[in-house]
């Protein structure tokens, strides 16, 4: 069996590249950075380390990988003769691979038409899978859509495994914790799929995807947004703060109690899921840097995402946010290198001010009560720097 794997990264070698081969899938790589393309073709395997006192190693073999910007037309013809296509590019390059995706296809219905194919996108978004499908139906005529509606499914899917940047001698090996959960929407699948070991298939997808990244990552984002403030580097070293952690504490209560609301979860089971949560992010066993946790802030201010849409949740129904609301302040001071959100936020900002950024990348408008809550934050944040 053939799996094309888009992005040969962090989550991509660390997770999803490790848990297919394990199910007896060879792997296909598409990635758009050479060095890894290359070392991935010459070694066909790499290895994955455990963050766990004992540091296993666990070597994923039968790999191999195509450059998509030099290798077009074979990643096109991966795609038409796989079993299983999974991305872990970032939601917004989902776009730029819809291409080869498209074209794959087209090669498909020429000559391996009837096969079934499953397309997972593994990113952090409500709907990844789903925006996937949207951008590759943009690229299709009538006749190739009316196909692919019979013949590809594009389920939605929560992924979680925290796998920090890396930087080792070796540019294929990856550090990642042990803890993973990998949730796919079964009632986008076509019957009789090939199950793949460790993915658990829900009927209702949305329980999962909202309790994760409402949980892992809007806590995630709220340790490095403030933890930043407070002069941390890493995620570890601000989890020690007991003003990082209690704050990150009342955002996962603010969040908890919707998702409580919202979808049934018993109230000890998911302060137990919380209590794990934090026990990952202060993993010692790991470094993380604050500058990737809080990556790409107009993503992660944005009205799906992890802090807008739970506040909007809570404020619907008559819950808290005021926490959730000093994370979207704090996001506000952010700063990392070669991060063209931050450049934006920041030329934004200072064009325009902090109440116009909250009210434009929230898209929630300036007189919201969740705007003007994180208004008065980052009026109190200035004031403390
Ligand atoms: N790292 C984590 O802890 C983690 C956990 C769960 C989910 N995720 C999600 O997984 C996705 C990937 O995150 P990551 O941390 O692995 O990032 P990453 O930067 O390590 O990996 C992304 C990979 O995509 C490649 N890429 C970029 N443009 C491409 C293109 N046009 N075609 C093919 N490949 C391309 C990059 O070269 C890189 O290898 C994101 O959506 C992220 O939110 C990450
Ligand atoms: O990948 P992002 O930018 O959406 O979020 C950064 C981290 O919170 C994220 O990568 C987590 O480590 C991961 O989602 C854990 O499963």
């Amino acid at each position: 069996m053939k799996a094309v794997h888009f992005g040969a990264g962090n989550i991509g070698r660390g997770f999803i590249g490790l848990l297919l081969s394990r199910s007896g899938y060879e792997v296909c790589f598409v990635d758009v950075n050479d060095r890894v393309v290359s070392e991935l073709k010459r070694r066909g395997e790499y290895p994955v380390i455990l963050a766990s006192e004992q540091r296993e190693t666990l070597t994923v073999t039968g790999v191999t990988a195509l450059n998509s910007m030099s290798e077009p037309e074979a990643a096109a013809r991966a795609v038409a003769d796989s079993d299983l296509v999974t991305t872990a590019v970032g939601v917004s390059i989902l776009k730029h691979i819809a291409g080869t995706i498209a074209e794959g296809l087209k090669l498909r219905k020429q000559g391996n038409a009837e096969a079934k194919l499953h397309i997972i996108a593994c990113e952090n978004a409500i709907g990844g899978s789903s925006q996937l499908k949207e951008h590759v139906y943009a690229l299709l005529d009538e006749e190739m859509r009316r196909w692919a509606d019979q013949t590809v499914a594009f389920p939605d899917a929560a992924v979680d495994r925290i796998v920090p940047l890396q930087q080792h001698e070796d540019p294929l090996q990856v550090v990642v914790e042990p803890f993973y959960e990998w949730a796919v929407d079964q009632s986008q699948m076509f019957a009789g799929f090939h199950k793949v070991e460790g993915v658990h298939y829900v009927d209702r997808l949305e329980p999962y995807i909202e309790r994760k990244l409402f949980t892992v990552n809007t806590g995630h984002c709220s340790a490095a947004y403030i933890g930043q403030l407070q002069g941390y580097a890493t995620i570890q070293e601000a989890m020690k703060d007991e003003k990082v952690a209690g704050h990150v504490r009342l955002v996962l209560a603010e969040s908890g109690a919707v998702l409580i609301a919202k979808h049934g979860f018993k109230e000890a089971e998911h302060q137990a899921y919380i209590e794990t949560t934090l026990q990952r992010f202060a993993n010692p066993a790991l470094t993380d840097e604050v500058s990737r946790v809080g990556r790409s802030p107009l993503r992660k201010l944005s009205p799906g995402d992890r802090l807008v849409s739970p506040a909007t949740q809570a404020y619907e129904r008559g819950l808290g946010y005021d926490y959730l609301a000093r994370t979207m302040a704090a996001a506000l001071f952010f700063t990392a290198a070669d991060d063209v959100e931050v450049e934006e936020l920041q030329a934004h900002l200072r064009g325009a001010g902090p109440e116009s950024t909250l009210a434009k990348y929230t898209g929630l408008g300036a007189d919201h009560p969740i705007v003007q809550a994180a208004l008065r934050h980052y009026e109190e944040l200035s004031k403390a720097r």
